[in-house]
């Protein structure tokens, strides 16, 4: 395989998929040395089957406003790979969302999947309808609409959808109970359910602990503690107050968050009453975080992200994908980052992992750093199909067990002769090789 003609076919067949083109182009680029150790993966053309996704559905979901006005939008599901289990992945609605944005992320599903040691394959779906500024029963018709188009693309063992941007426990909610209505079982089709109805507990928080985790496994390679860090986060939903709450708890100073809108910085770090003033703002008011600025008068910066103008040890993008460029990286390097664990996506531009690589900080790709989501979402079926539930510790120290797994493989795949830890390179070829082995092992299909 030579990565660069199989990118150049790639985008001559995708032309208008820059995200997706994006995504594995950092993957093949890493993992092209040790495809070439095995002459079979070329013979049996592992490499396309594995970019290119298994299906899409895409679809047009109608939907009545409030007003009885009509409206439409785009929905997609894509099934990327099911060669280690159901396919597996969240579903985003925002109004950015398009078919490359999904098949990016279905991509990265699959290899973040594969590393969290549970049997998963890699989905992503979603629409660009946004909940933000719609009244409750408005997402309710509209996650109805949906789930009435794809209920039977979805299942238990087939395909079991999640969160993701825009989609929290509400949207999950919703969607369940029409798929439960429309399929008839009750075989927990989704994850990051309410407790009442098979979700598991920690799924909420587990992006962002997990994350965390991660991160302390990276620090301990170096003797450093997190107590004292100043931690600069992005993003101020699921993933970032999570992360945050973690640090919080371990003694790190969250110096800020933000939105779409802009960045709040917090000198001395958030509080923990601060931090439950957010919780409340995002899950029950839906705000938005200047009002968190205003409340507790602080910096405010809008339209800004917050890498230029805070001063941090570690950095954690929590946001979305692309959220922090090369000028970024470097002006992070330049004020001493010694950390960047990424919470959201492929937030991080090909330039700045560049940045981050020579400057041999400690880098974790999304793909290792924020799959305890994931992982939990994968307990969570586990759970629903013994139909029992386990308690917080239980799959707390699951989930702390499998983030120090990965790490293992990262470190695994990734030390280099100098033991400098290429955490990209190692998930990447931990990731692929286990999926390939699967493929491989099926026949072609
Ligand atoms: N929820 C989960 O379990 C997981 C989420 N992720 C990733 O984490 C990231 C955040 O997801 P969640 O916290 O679940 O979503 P969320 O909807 O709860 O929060 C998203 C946050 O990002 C901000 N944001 C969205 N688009 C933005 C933009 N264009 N510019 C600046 N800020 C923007 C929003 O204002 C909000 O604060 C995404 O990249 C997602 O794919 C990754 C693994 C699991
Ligand atoms: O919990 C899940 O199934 C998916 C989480 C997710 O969307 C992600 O890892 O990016």
């Amino acid at each position: 395989m030579k990565a660069t003609e199989v990118l150049a076919d790639l985008k001559r067949r995708f032309p208008n998929e820059p995200e997706y083109i994006q995504a594995v182009e950092e993957v093949i680029t890493t993992i092209e040395d040790t495809y070439n150790e095995y002459p079979e993966f070329e013979r049996y053309n592992l490499i396309e089957r594995l970019c290119i996704p298994d299906r899409i559905f895409s679809f047009r979901v109608s939907w009545v406003d409030d007003k009885g006005q009509v409206r439409n939008n785009m929905g997609w599901r894509i099934q990327h790979n099911n060669a280690i289990g159901p396919y597996k992945g969240g579903i985003r609605f925002h109004s950015s969302v398009n078919q490359s944005i999904l098949k990016f992320l279905a991509f990265e599903q699959t290899f973040k999947n594969s590393l969290t040691t549970l049997a998963m394959g890699g989905a992503k779906g979603g629409s660009d309808f946004s909940p933000r500024g719609k009244s409750d029963m408005e997402v309710m018709r509209f996650c109805q609409a949906f789930i009435q188009e794809l209920w039977r693309q979805i299942g238990a063992d087939t395909d079991v959808p999640a969160g993701d941007i825009g989609v929290g426990g509400r949207e999950v909610g919703y969607m369940y109970g029409m798929y439960k209505k429309m399929a008839r079982e009750n075989t927990g089709t989704f994850t990051g359910k309410g407790r009442e109805f098979g979700g598991s507990l920690i799924r909420p928080e587990a992006t962002g602990y997990g994350n965390v985790y991660f991160l302390l496994n990276m620090l301990q390679t170096r003797g450093i503690d997190i107590a004292g860090k100043r931690v600069a986060i992005s993003g101020s939903g699921n993933v970032a107050t999570y992360t945050a709450e973690k640090l919080i708890s371990l003694g790190a100073k969250v110096v800020s968050l933000s939105d779409s809108d802009g960045t709040v910085v917090i000198p001395d770090g958030l509080t923990q009453e601060q931090m439950d003033y957010v919780f409340r703002l995002k899950n029950i008011y839906r705000g938005r975080i200047r009002e968190f600025a205003e409340e507790y008068e602080l910096p405010y910066h809008p339209g800004e992200r917050p890498w230029q103008i805070v001063d941090c040890d570690i950095a954690m993008p929590s946001a979305t994908q692309n959220e922090l460029d090369g000028d970024d990286a470097r002006a992070l390097l330049k004020q001493g980052v010694i950390a960047v664990s990424e919470g959201a996506n492929m937030p991080s531009t090909p330039d700045a992992i560049k940045e981050f690589l020579a400057a041999r900080i400690l880098y974790a790709p999304g793909k290792a750093a924020n799959a305890g989501g994931v992982s939990v979402s994968g307990l969570e079926m586990a759970q629903n199909s013994q139909k029992l539930s386990w308690s917080a510790e239980e799959v707390d120290s699951k989930l702390r067990q499998i983030m120090a797994d990965i790490h293992h493989q990262c470190e695994l795949f990734g030390k280099e002769s100098d033991g400098f830890v290429n955490y990209v390179k190692g998930a990447n070829v931990a990731g692929f090789m286990k999926v390939a082995r699967a493929m491989m092992a099926q026949g072609i299909l």
